[in-house]
C-alpha cells in the first residue's frame, strides 16, 4: 500500500473553512460582515445595495471566531457560523466594487433563498415584486422540491433538476439531499451520475467545475485563478479516462468529481465553497465521443508519456500555489496505467489519495469486518478472491493483507498469500509474473494457471468473492451456486458501477445462494423478499469514507494520508453497523445516518493524524467528535439585515 506524503500549510485557526482567519492568541476586531451581491454575471450590478448578516464577528477562542449573535439572527453555534457559512463572509472578486439589486440576488445561488425571503428581506434588498407573495418555510420548499423531483419518472430528469436547483439555491439543493440522502444518493450519484456523465455533452449548461486541457498549458495557475472562490480545501480531479465502469468518457467526465464534491458537503460537512471540481482534458479515445457533435472535449486522441506528465505537473503544481500546501487532492476515476503512478509521485509532495485505490479499500475493509459478526472468524480465517486486478482490487487486497498482517503479526508477503485475483486473462499466478502491470506482480501466487472465474472458485475455495471488473453479470448463476456450495454464508460483493456493470444483482446473489449470501453492491440495489424474510444488500461503495476521511484531514491539518488512517476509517465505519443491519443481512449501516457516521469517522481519521504526529492543528481538541460535527457544514439560511 502507497503511503502518501505532504507538507504541512498552516491554518492558525484550526478551523479550516477561514485561511484569512486569526491566530489563537489574537484579537479580532469587532468587524460588520459585508456581504455583496453581484449581477447574474457575475459582476455588480448598478444598485447600490449591500447585504449585511446578522451576525458580527467578535473575537477569536480556541481558534474559532466567535459570532456574537444579532437579536434577529437565526443562526445559533459558534463553530457553526464560523464554518457553515459559505464565502458570505468574503465574497471577493476583483470587480466587487458596488453592490447589486434583489433581482441579482436571486439569481445568486449562495444566497438566494427564492420564497423563503421574509417581508423584511424583500424590503431591504429590493425584492418586492421579484417574488410572488407568499412567504415559506426552508421545511416546506424542501418538501415541494421532493414532490417536484418525484414528478420525473426518468432518473436523468431528476439528475438534472438536482443540478438546476443547485445552481439555484445551493442551501436547499444541499437541505433537500442531507434530509432525503438515500432516495437523493442514486439521483447525483451512482448510478444516475454514470448516464449524466455519457449524454453530459447535450445536458451542459453552465460550468460546474474547472476544465483544464491541454490549450491551457502553460497558464493553469491562471485559469485557477478564475474560478470564484478562492479558499479551496478538496479538488477532486478525474482526466476522464476510466468513469465508473463506463471506460473513457473524456471532458465528459466532470459528472464525477461534481457528483463526489457533493457529496464532501452533503455527507460530510465540507463547505461547498471549499470544494474544487477539476477535470483535466488531455483528449479521449472514446470513438464515439470524438464523432460525436455534440461532445464538448478536446477532439484528440489522448495525449500520453511526457505531454501527459507535464500536464499533471503543472496542474499540481498551481494546486499548491494557489491553494498551499494541505489543500486535499483525490484522483478520481484515472485509468490504472495513470492512477498508480501519479498518486506514487505526488504522495511524497502532495496531500493525496486515490478514492478507486484507497477509498474503496477502506469502505470493502470495513465490509469484510462488520461481516465477520456474521460468518465468524478473523479476516486470516478467511480466503478471498477478485475478479478484477486493477485500482479497486489490488487496492483492496492491499488493504486487508496489511490489516490482516497487523491483527495476526504475520509478514505482509505472508497475508498475501490469502487473497487472490482474476483479471482478464485469469488467475494472476506466478508463472505470468513477467508480463504483469507492476500493481499485480505482489499477487502472483505459485498456482497453475486458470483462465476463467469459475475454475478460479474451485480451485481456490474462496469464502469471500469480490467484484472490481467493470463488467457487468460475471458473477454468473454457476459461479455464486459454487460459492454458496463452498460456504454457509458466502460473502459477494459486486463493486463494480453503475448497476449496468454490478457482477451480480441482490436478487440474483440471494436466489442463487438460497437466501444465505451476504451481499453488497457499488450501486445501490433494492431489499429483496426470499421465502418470507426480506434481505437489504448493502451499498459498498467508497462514499462512505472519502467524506469523513476528508474532514478528518481538514480538521486536524493533517499534512499527509497514511495506510492507518485508512485502517481507522475502516474500524471506525465496521463499528457503525448496528445489530438492526446485521438482522436484515447487511454490513454497512444505511446512509442516512451517514453525517454522523462521517463525524465518527473523521474523528479516528484524526485521531490517527495526531497518534502519528501528521496532524498540524494544534492543540488537539478534547473531543474530536463533538469537534468534527462542530465543524460540519449544514444549510442552514441566514438572515440578512
Ligand atoms: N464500489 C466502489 O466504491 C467502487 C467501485 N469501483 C468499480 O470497480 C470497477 C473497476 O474499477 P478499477 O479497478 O478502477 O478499474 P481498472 O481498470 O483499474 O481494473 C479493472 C480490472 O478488471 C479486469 N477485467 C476487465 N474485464 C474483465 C473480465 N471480463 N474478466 C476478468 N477481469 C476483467 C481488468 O483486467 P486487465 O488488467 O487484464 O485488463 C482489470 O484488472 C469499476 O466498475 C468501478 O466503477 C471502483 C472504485 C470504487
Ligand atoms: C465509486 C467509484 O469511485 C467508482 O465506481 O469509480
Ligand atoms: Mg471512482
Amino acid at each position: 500500500m502507497i503511503s502518501l506524503n505532504g507538507s504541512g500549510f498552516l491554518n492558525n485557526t484550526g478551523v479550516s473553512g477561514s485561511r484569512t482567519s486569526f491566530s489563537h492568541s489574537q484579537k479580532r476586531p469587532s468587524a460588520s460582515v459585508r456581504v455583496v451581491a453581484l449581477g447574474s454575471n457575475g459582476r455588480p450590478a448598478d444598485r447600490n445595495v449591500s447585504v449585511l448578516m446578522e451576525s458580527t464577528l467578535k473575537d477569536v477562542k480556541d481558534g474559532a471566531p466567535v459570532v456574537e449573535k444579532d437579536s434577529k439572527s437565526t443562526v445559533d453555534a459558534v463553530v457553526e457560523e464560523v464554518y457553515t457559512e459559505d464565502s458570505a463572509t468574503e465574497f471577493i472578486t476583483p470587480w466587487t466594487v458596488s453592490v447589486a439589486s434583489g433581482y441579482s440576488l436571486l439569481r445568486d445561488p449562495h444566497h438566494n433563498k427564492g420564497l423563503a425571503f421574509s417581508e423584511k428581506e424583500r424590503d431591504a434588498h429590493f425584492l418586492r415584486g421579484l417574488l410572488p407573495p407568499t412567504v415559506v418555510s426552508h421545511e416546506l420548499q424542501v418538501k415541494k422540491m421532493m414532490h417536484s423531483i418525484r414528478q420525473y419518472q426518468v432518473p436523468l430528469q431528476k439528475y438534472m433538476a438536482m443540478m438546476d436547483l443547485q445552481e439555484m439555491n445551493e442551501k436547499l439543493f444541499y437541505k433537500l439531499l442531507i434530509d432525503n440522502v438515500e432516495e437523493l444518493l442514486p439521483v447525483v450519484y451512482t448510478p444516475t451520475v454514470g448516464e449524466a456523465c455519457q449524454k453530459y455533452g447535450s445536458i451542459f449548461r453552465r460550468p460546474q467545475g474547472l476544465f483544464i486541457s491541454l490549450k491551457e498549458k502553460g497558464r493553469i495557475s491562471e485559469v485557477l485563478k478564475n474560478w470564484p472562490e478562492k479558499n479551496i480545501e478538496v479538488i477532486v480531479v478525474t482526466d476522464g479516462e476510466r468513469i465508473l465502469g463506463l471506460g473513457d468518457l473524456g471532458c465528459q467526465g466532470m459528472g464525477i468529481p461534481v457528483g463526489k464534491l457533493s457529496l464532501y458537503t452533503a455527507l460530510g460537512g465540507v463547505r461547498p465553497s471549499a470544494c474544487l471540481p477539476v477535470t483535466i482534458d488531455v483528449g479521449t479515445n472514446n470513438k464515439k465521443l470524438l464523432e460525436d457533435e455534440f461532445y464538448i472535449g478536446l477532439r484528440q486522441r489522448r495525449a500520453t508519456g511526457q505531454e501527459y506528465a507535464e500536464l499533471l505537473h503543472e496542474f499540481m503544481t498551481a494546486v499548491k500555489q494557489n491553494y498551499g500546501e494541505k489543500v486535499l487532492v483525490q484522483f478520481e476515476d484515472f485509468a490504472n496505467h495513470n492512477a498508480f503512478d501519479l498518486l506514487e509521485k505526488y504522495g511524497t509532495t502532495h496531500l493525496v489519495f486515490n478514492d478507486d485505490i484507497q477509498g474503496t479499500a477502506s469502505v470493502v475493509l470495513a465490509g469484510l469486518i462488520a461481516a465477520l459478526k456474521l460468518v465468524g472468524g478473523n479476516l486470516a480465517d478467511h480466503k478471498f478472491l477478485f475478479l478484477g486486478a486493477g485500482e479497486a482490487g489490488t487496492g483492496i487486497a492491499e488493504l486487508i493483507a496489511l490489516e490482516m498482517s497487523k491483527q495476526t503479526n504475520t509478514p505482509l508477503e505472508e497475508t498475501r498469500k490469502k487473497i487472490w485475483l482474476v483479471d482478464s486473462k485469469g488467475l494472476i499466478v506466478s508463472s505470468r509474473l513477467e508480463s504483469l502491470q507492476h500493481f499485480k506482480k505482489p499477487w502472483a501466487h505459485e498456482h497453475e494457471p486458470i483462465k476463467d472465474l469459475i475454475h478460479a472458485v474451485e480451485a481456490i475455495k474462496p469464502t469471500v468473492l469480490i467484484g472490481s471488473s467493470g463488467v457487468g453479470r460475471t458473477f454468473t448463476k454457476e459461479v455464486v451456486e459454487a460459492m454458496a456450495s463452498l460456504n454457509e454464508k458466502p460473502i459477494i460483493l459486486a463493486l463494480s458501477n453503475p448497476t449496468s456493470q454490478a457482477e451480480c444483482t441482490a436478487e440474483e446473489a440471494y436466489t442463487w445462494s438460497q437466501g444465505r449470501a451476504i451481499y453488497a453492491s457499488g450501486s445501490p440495489f433494492d431489499p429483496v423478499e426470499y421465502e418470507g424474510k426480506v434481505l437489504v444488500p448493502g451499498q459498498a461503495n467508497n462514499a462512505y469514507i472519502f467524506p469523513g476521511l476528508g474532514l478528518g484531514l481538514i480538521m486536524s491539518g493533517a499534512i499527509r494520508v497514511h495506510d492507518d488512517m485508512l485502517l481507522a476509517a475502516s474500524e471506525s465505519l465496521a463499528a457503525q453497523v448496528t445489530q438492526e443491519s446485521f438482522d436484515m443481512g447487511r454490513i454497512f449501516p444505511p446512509f442516512s445516518n451517514i453525517r454522523k457516521i462521517s463525524a465518527n469517522i473523521a474523528a479516528n481519521v484524526a485521531a490517527k493524524a495526531y497518534e502519528l504526529g501528521l496532524a498540524t492543528r494544534l492543540p488537539q481538541p478534547e473531543d474530536l467528535v463533538k469537534y468534527a460535527e462542530s465543524c460540519m457544514y449544514s444549510p442552514t439560511y441566514r438572515s440578512y439585515r
